[in-house]
């Protein structure tokens, strides 16, 4: 049994239905389903609003590489196009972390880099898991209290349909 967090991003075409196009995907795996967020850019700021969540997956066989290329399946059918780093894109979908897992691989890095530096991650992820922490940096809401988090809105309006 392997269990994943797996953080979501739109900022191209129709943004909600991209997220969906995911939760969609990991049906049959998926455990929580966080609210969706409008947030600032980061990285490349001359770039249109995201929308972020983060989803909780558990799988009797999955190994973090299987994870990986479920993650990027999902980005592949949303007509992903790789171009800039940190750029625009219809769907990103990053392995936050799978169990304990620590990697330095840069074809897979677990947790993934980025997560102690982004409340685009970390807000969505406390919701579904107050608990949370991120294997070798503690406890997210420790790495979240460091962080400014103003341009972070949850978006009451647009929700995700994890039910069976
Ligand atoms: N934990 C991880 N989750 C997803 N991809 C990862 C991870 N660790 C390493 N990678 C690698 O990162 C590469 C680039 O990913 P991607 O294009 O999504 O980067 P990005 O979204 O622009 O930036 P960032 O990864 O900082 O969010 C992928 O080809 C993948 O092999
Ligand atoms: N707010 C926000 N900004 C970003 C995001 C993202 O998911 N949310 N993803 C990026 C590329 O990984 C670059 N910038």
């Amino acid at each position: 049994m392997s269990r994943a967090v797996l953080s979501l991003g739109s900022n191209l075409g129709d943004r909600l239905a991209y997220l969906q196009s995911a939760v969609d995907g990991l049906r049959d795996q998926l455990k929580a389903v966080s609210p969706v967020y409008e947030t600032a850019p980061w990285g490349v700021e001359d770039q249109p609003d995201f929308l972020n969540a983060v989803l909780i997956a558990e799988d009797e066989t999955a190994d973090h590489w299987a994870w990986l290329r479920k993650a990027q399946q999902l980005e592949h059918a949303a007509g992903r196009v790789r171009e800039q780093r940190w750029g625009p894109r219809t769907l990103d979908v990053d392995v936050v972390t799978v169990d304990d897992v620590r990697s330095d691989d840069p074809v897979l890095t677990l947790p993934h880099p980025g997560t102690p530096d982004r409340a685009t991650v970390l807000i969505p992820w406390l919701d579904i898991d107050p608990n949370a922490v991120l294997p070798g940096h503690g406890r997210a809401q420790d790495l979240l209290a460091k962080l400014d988090t103003a341009g972070v809105h949850r978006r009451d309006d647009l929700t995700l349909d994890g039910a069976g």
